[in-house]
């Protein structure tokens, strides 16, 4: 096995200007095979290091600027990334999905550049700067004093398909690294804080964070208990499928997680009410996305009357409804089982939507949405596709979010139709831009939602 051996860096080698020839090709490469990456298929024009600080040497925690020419129908024209890179001087067995490739420029030329989140001695680091609510630069480690966190616990890298990073230590904490920056605080952290603070034990309770004040404010990752044992309702509900089993009984009690869920969110942040302005200023806004979505994916075009009538009759309703915090992204994979309860995790909402949007107070109806989406995905991902067992459940779940909260969501079926075709949009162009593949799943049910009675 080849020796690594670590390089150092002369601290002048940091300006983000001297460092970028060196990583600039390699990001170019190594971005858009990422997961997380959000400019798929628009190449990538500029790339700019927003900040970079050296943690050990080396092992630079990087906030870069992707710019692209094409502007996506909807969002920013670029995006910010956060990276944790490493180098080697000599070739090491690293996985090959963690190498960016050799530096040939600038002041890491000759070095091999990696993932450094791939490698313990990194996410080591990164809990001990955790525990210790160590500052370094602008980056600022911070905690839960009152939680204690033991030291030298073993990290593992999270294999699960999914839109940030996860670190898992010594299976009693995950650290979620965010990796599509925006300025502000997150969602992720925010929400599942003040739902500790309400005595909420359906969402596990941040016990330290670390954020940036350069290039602005921004929360960079949070770490939060582990669910040994948790089993996401996604799995869950394949399982069920491919043994022919109902879901009904865990649909029901996942519905009564989410209104818990709710109520306590009611509780942490002001409820308001929305009248029949809001009701067309949401319309508006859903047939805007209907519309971008339509120029991102053309296969749409043929549905967009149908889909339009979904918005039109939400854009009617005048009865005052509540809005409030919502988790804004639900669906099976968010929720996991663990000691025979249904917890809820990522509260970060919909990754391509602008943060402020995202903490706007809207209706739960959305979450109810996101879910019973999620059992249509279920029962559409593989062939034969079973559409009556989503419908069972579909009102199994309603049940549960009525037996907990008084309200049964199917009392507002405009509404739930109206969220649930946004849903199915939003879904069509993620599927796009992240998993073609699946596009056929959302895409059946744009052609069902098309065809439902307005
Ligand atoms: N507290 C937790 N305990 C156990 N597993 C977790 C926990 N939080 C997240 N996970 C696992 O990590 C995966 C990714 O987490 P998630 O917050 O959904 O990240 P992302 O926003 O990147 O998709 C989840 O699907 C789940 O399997
Ligand atoms: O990973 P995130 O939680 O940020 O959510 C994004 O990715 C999800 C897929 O991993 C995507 O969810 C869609 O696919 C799921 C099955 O893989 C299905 O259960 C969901 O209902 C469906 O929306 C989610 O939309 C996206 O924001």
């Amino acid at each position: 096995m080849a020796k690594t051996q670590t390089a150092t860096l002369r601290q002048d080698s940091l300006g983000s200007a001297v460092l970028l020839p060196s990583l600039s090709g390699l990001l170019r490469e190594w971005l858009p095979r990422q997961r997380w990456f959000a400019g798929k298929g628009r190449p990538v024009t500029d790339l700019a290091l927003l900040s970079v600080t050296e943690l050990q040497p080396v092992c630079l925690h990087v906030l870069i600027r992707a710019d692209h020419a094409e502007r996506p129908a909807a969002g920013p024209a670029h995006d910010c990334y956060q990276l944790l890179l490493g180098t080697e001087q000599s070739p090491s067995p690293r996985p090959s999905p963690a190498l960016l490739g050799r530096a040939t420029e600038g002041p890491l030329a000759g070095l091999l550049v990696y993932d450094a989140l791939h490698e313990p001695r990194s996410s080591s680091l990164l809990l001990e700067r955790l525990r210790t609510s160590d500052t370094t630069d602008a980056l600022h480690f911070e905690r839960d004093w009152r939680v204690s966190i033991p030291a030298g616990l073993t990290p593992r890298l999270l294999e699960a398909e999914q839109s940030n990073s996860s670190l898992v230590y010594g299976d009693a904490y995950i650290l979620k690294i965010f990796r599509r920056v925006r300025p502000g605080i997150n969602p992720d952290l925010e929400v599942p804080r003040a739902l500790a603070r309400q005595g909420c034990t359906r969402v596990p309770a941040p016990v330290a964070w670390f954020r940036t004040t350069s290039p602005w404010d921004a929360t960079l990752g949070v770490l939060q208990p582990f669910l040994r044992g948790g089993a996401d309702g996604w799995t869950q509900a394949l399982e069920a499928l491919a043994s022919a089993r109902e879901f009904t009984a865990e649909a029901f009690e996942m519905g009564r997680a989410t209104a818990e869920v709710h109520l306590a969110l009611a509780a942490a942040f002001s409820v308001v009410s929305q009248d029949a302005t809001e009701s067309r200023r949401l319309a508006t806004g859903m047939a805007g996305r209907l519309r971008d979505a339509i120029h991102a994916v053309p296969d749409l075009l043929p549905y967009a009357s149908g889909l339009r009538s979904a918005f039109a009759e939400l854009a009617t309703l005048d009865t005052p409804r509540p809005a409030q915090r919502i988790h804004g992204d639900l669906h099976l994979g968010q929720v996991l089982r663990a000691e025979q309860e249904w917890h809820v995790i990522d509260f970060e909402g919909e990754p391509a939507r602008p943060l402020p949007e995202r903490r706007r107070a809207q209706s739960p109806v959305r979450d109810v949405a996101g879910m019973l989406r999620s059992f249509d995905y279920a029962a559409h991902a593989r062939r034969p596709w079973h559409p009556q067992w989503a419908l069972r459940c579909r009102e199994a779940y309603c049940a549960g979010y009525a037996a907990e909260s008084g309200w049964d969501p199917r009392a507002e079926p405009a509404l739930l139709r109206a969220y649930e075709t946004d849903r199915a949009v939003y879904e069509v162009v993620y599927e796009a831009r992240h998993r073609p593949d699946w596009l056929p799943v959302p895409m059946a049910a744009v052609a069902r939602l098309a065809d439902a009675p307005g």
